[in-house]
């Protein structure tokens, strides 16, 4: 599934309109059609949950005949109130209530301004709503709803709501508490900044009157490319996003704002975007198989022995950390790779010996604290030789000159290399990205934000503002494969790729997890897979290993363990 900016969505809708000459108002009947069905489909979801009724009656289908009208129970019951923008979003809206007007839902709008500052499509759209006898009301201070905060009863003009209980009359018999429901179609791609009032305070109030909000093409206050909300941004329950999957969608905390995001098909066409070249794509089955011609079944080849699945070396572990090194050479191993040996503080292996016993290990450092040594570079360099991967950094931690230690192994292997923690941190403190040669092999970095920080030279803070953006700007830049972990995991590459992962479970955020995730690239890269591919695909699978892990901790999905993912994968 393809992934667009603001922008590359008006190239497309340009593209469209301008060289394949669908008109932009047949765009826009499309959209607001879509929102329309999908308001219907929501709404016949809720009855039939509330009266416990099988889902899945979309068709009428009576002696024969077919009928898009929806099976809503009680559908006279509904009073859908449409927040209309003045731009295009807007005209989304207005073609949306026309179509739930027709399938008998009520319906009235409520425009952010007065209706005539409406301009082109939507302006024309408004027209027909209006002629269609489509009850409108413009936005005045009596719909504005403050929220129960000091703050908010010192705002609320003549009246006193000291009790609770008057408050919560007052909500009741507010405009709001006439709808069932909201559409909101205030702002969407055209919207820059934080919202102005008056929109600012219409998105307020329609949080706080708890109604149920579905959002056309992006919740209004959202940005569409980074994720960020705004102060006031629609909390939506379902997000009808409108032909291609808005960037912003797929990243928190837009992600929560958007609610369940429904990708809905207005007319242009999927094959614009590949003519575009556009990059970007959440990570789907599909996109694994055809946009990275992954073999995604994994198959084993039935006269294949253990050189014909790769050799890993990963190079990590310390006393400290011992479990670390040990778990992403477990998890190399899970994933399938033929061979896996673990260059290891020899004070270190003496303890591991037996954990598991189909790992080779290398007695890397002679050091008594079993820590790592500068001075083993060149050793670990020549053991490298018979691996097809190395995986450095894993529970390495800091040691002295280290810097050097690694720039020898940056310099002098051959192999693609998959670098993690503080494989990381002392490439970020050597500035190795901009001083050191470019590899010539993959190179697979692994930061989690705070990681991404140091090497990005920014705070994480700055790091999660736009994830995306800064993950394509840093591979490109870097020549390196980039995987940015956390909720929404991004893989971006040299070429300016982006791959957006959508598995995985908020029990993954546990000591371990990312050093799962380095042996399962790393794994997957011994097999033949492309830093690139094995990135995206190693994500993907981490994800599922851990949403299945929690899976089996029905008592308490919280207590998954690290060494739980391996077991899944
Ligand atoms: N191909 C498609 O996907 C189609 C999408 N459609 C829908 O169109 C919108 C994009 O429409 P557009 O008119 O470009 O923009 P918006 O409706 O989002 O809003 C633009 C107006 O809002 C004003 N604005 C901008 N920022 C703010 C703000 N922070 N606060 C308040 N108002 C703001 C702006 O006014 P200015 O005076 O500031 O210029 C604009 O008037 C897309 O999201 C889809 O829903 C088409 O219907 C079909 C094709
Ligand atoms: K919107």
């Amino acid at each position: 599934m393809y992934i667009v900016t603001a922008q590359q969505m008006r190239d497309l809708d340009q593209y469209t309109i301008e060289q394949l000459g669908i008109p932009a108002m047949s765009l826009m009947e499309s959209a607001g059609k879509a929102i329309a069905e999908e308001v219907i489909a929501w709404c016949g979801g809720q009855q039939e949950e509330q009266a416990d009724v099988p889902r899945g009656r979309a068709l009428t289908n009576e002696g024969g005949i077919r009928s898009d009208e929806r099976v809503i129970p009680d559908r006279s019951r509904q009073h859908w109130l449409v927040l209309v923008g003045k731009g295009n979003n807007g005209g989304d809206g207005l073609v949306a209530v026309r179509y739930l007007m027709d399938a008998g839902i009520a319906v009235t709008l409520l425009y952010a301004q007065d209706p005539q500052e409406l301009t082109g499509h939507a302006a024309a759209q408004r027209d027909a709503a209006h002629r269609s006898g489509i009850a409108y009301r413009v936005w005045s201070e009596e719909w504005n709803l403050h929220a129960e905060t000091e703050e908010g009863n010192k705002q609320e003009s003549g009246i006193n709501h000291t009790a609770s209980g008057s408050k919560q009359a007052e909500h009741n018999q507010h405009p709001w508490s006439n709808y069932t429901g909201i559409i909101d179609a205030l702002l969407g791609t055209g919207s820059k900044g934080e919202p102005r009032e008056p929109y600012a305070s219409i998105i307020r109030s329609a949080n706080i009157s708890g109604k149920p909000i579905i959002a056309a093409d992006i919740p209004s206050g959202l940005n569409a490319d980074t994720g960020e909300v705004a102060e006031n941004c629609i909390q939506a329950q379902v997000t009808v996003c409108l032909a291609f999957l808005k960037q912003g969608l797929t990243q928190y905390p837009g992600a929560t704002a958007a609610g369940e995001v429904v990708v809905r098909s207005i007319g242009i066409p999927r094959s614009t975007a590949k003519q575009a070249g556009l990059r970007a794509h959440l990570i789907t089955d599909d996109v694994l198989r055809d946009v990275l011609q992954i073999d995604t079944s994994r198959a084993r080849a039935i006269d294949g022995h253990k050189g014909t699945y790769g050799h890993v070396m990963v190079i990590g572990g310390s006393m400290k950390m011992s479990g670390a090194g040990l778990m992403a050479s477990r998890s190399a191993l899970r994933i399938g790779s033929g061979l896996v040996s673990w260059a290891l503080p020899e004070q270190l292996m003496k303890h591991m010996v037996g954990h598991v016993p189909e790992l080779m290990m290398i007695p890397a450092s002679e050091d008594p604290d079993g820590q790592w040594k500068a001075d083993t570079a060149q050793t670990i360099v020549e053991q490298t030789a018979k691996a097809d991967v190395l995986a450095i950094g894993p529970g390495l931690g800091r040691f002295e000159d280290d810097n050097e230690w690694l720039r020898t192994l940056w310099e002098e292997t051959q192999q693609p290399l998959v670098l993690d923690a503080d494989g990381l941190n002392i490439l970020s403190e050597a500035e190795g990205l901009s001083r050191w040669p470019r590899r010539q092999a993959d190179t697979v970095l692994t930061p989690h934000p705070g990681e991404m920080a140091r090497l990005a030279g920014v705070s994480t803070a700055d790091i999660q503002r736009d994830r995306i953006g800064i993950a394509r700007d840093f591979a490109s830049k870097h020549g390196v494969v980039l995987v940015l972990k956390g909720a929404r995991t991004i893989v971006a590459s040299p070429q300016g790729d982006i791959f957006v992962n959508t598995t995985g479970h908020p029990g993954m955020a546990t000591g371990g997890s990312g050093d799962v995730l380095t042996g399962v690239i790393s794994g997957l890269m011994a097999q033949g897979l492309s830093g690139l591919q094995a990135a995206a695909f190693g994500v993907h699978l981490h994800g599922h290993a851990g949403e299945e892990a929690a899976r089996k901790r029905t008592g308490n999905p919280a207590s998954l363990l690290a060494g739980d993912i391996i077991e899944s994968l």
